[in-house]
């Protein structure tokens, strides 16, 4: 068994794939502030042969988790971002700086589709950019949904946005303080990847695929105006292309793939950003 682990700066996320079949036998997560040791929400590690990891969390969750799985497990392999992988240039000045989560997105949308958008919808919203040819541009940073509700300190962190509501409803003029929060934070998040994706394609003269993962994807989802796929498993697609172990991910099959539409005309696009810049 292999077992996969995105430690975000809110959840540990972990699944268990079978090696041998290529399919995911069990998945669940654990509040990163907790320590990683076997207990009820914690895979048996008796069955793993090997980790991949990818951390964005305190160096030393890193290294604890680390040593203790590597007295347990055969191999263990740790995700970082560099200059450049599997096609892709890192477009950071600072190549190791960029998150890895939001390199191994990049990495997984590029195998997947190509030249692409990948938003990853955490603790943090991030949106970073590739080119055809596999030029990473850089991208976004903004607070996720959570952080921008609980930096306002109004009462409301516990009352969270349905993810099945209605973009519509999301949207309108809030009439109590939860719902006035939650429509801000809500407009914010989507209006900025909306507007960041219409100008970076405007500007690179291509309209990109676009592609959203994290905790909060599918209800930001929901808002965006232009084609998309939601990937719960973006970032482990990233450590499949990096550490393929199975057969499926040698022929570079990533588990969970989904299947990305195309986008719309540049030309659309482009009439859309005009229009928004006249309001
Ligand atoms: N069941 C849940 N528990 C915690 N957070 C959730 C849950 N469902 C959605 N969320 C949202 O997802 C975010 C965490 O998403 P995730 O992608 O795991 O973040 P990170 O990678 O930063 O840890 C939270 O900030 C919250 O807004
Ligand atoms: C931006 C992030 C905090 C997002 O992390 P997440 O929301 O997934 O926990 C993470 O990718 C990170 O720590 N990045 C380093 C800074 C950078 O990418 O520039
Ligand atoms: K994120």
């Amino acid at each position: 068994m292999i077992l996969d682990l995105d430690i975000g700066n809110t959840l540990s996320k972990w699944r268990l794939k079978d090696v041998d079949t290529s399919e995911i036998r069990s998945r669940g997560a654990v509040w990163t502030r907790e320590e990683w040791r076997p207990g009820a929400d914690i895979p048996n590690l008796e069955v793993v042969e090997s980790v991949r990891i990818s951390s964005v969390a305190r160096r030393a969750v890193l290294e604890e988790t680390v040593q203790l799985l590597r007295q347990r497990v055969g191999a263990v392999y740790v995700a970082s971002s560099t200059p450049e992988a599997l096609g892709v240039t890192n477009g950071y000045e600072e190549p190791e700086r960029l998150g890895v989560d939001r390199w191994l997105g990049v990495l997984a949308g590029y195998q997947q589709v190509g030249a692409c958008c990948a938003v990853d919808c955490g603790s943090a919203i991030t949106i970073d950019f590739v080119l055809p040819g596999g030029r990473h541009l850089g991208g976004y940073i903004l607070p996720g949904l959570r952080l921008m509700k609980e930096s306002l300190k109004l009462g409301t962190r516990n009352v969270a946005i349905d993810p099945d509501s209605e973009p519509e409803e999301l949207l309108v003029p809030g009439r109590r303080t939860v719902e006035a929060v939650n429509h801000g934070i809500y407009m914010a998040a989507v209006s900025a990847i909306n507007r960041v994706y219409a100008e970076v394609c405007d500007s690179e003269g291509v309209a990109l695929p676009l592609m959203v993962t994290g905790g909060d994807a599918r209800v930001v989802a929901r808002g965006l105006q232009v084609p998309h796929a939601v990937w719960p498993d973006m970032v482990y697609g990233g450590l499949e292309a990096c550490f393929p172990l199975t057969a499926a991910e040698r022929a570079g099959r990533m588990a969970g793939a989904p299947c990305v539409p195309s986008p719309v005309a540049l030309e659309k696009i482009r009439a859309g950003l005009a229009f928004s810049m006249l309001l």
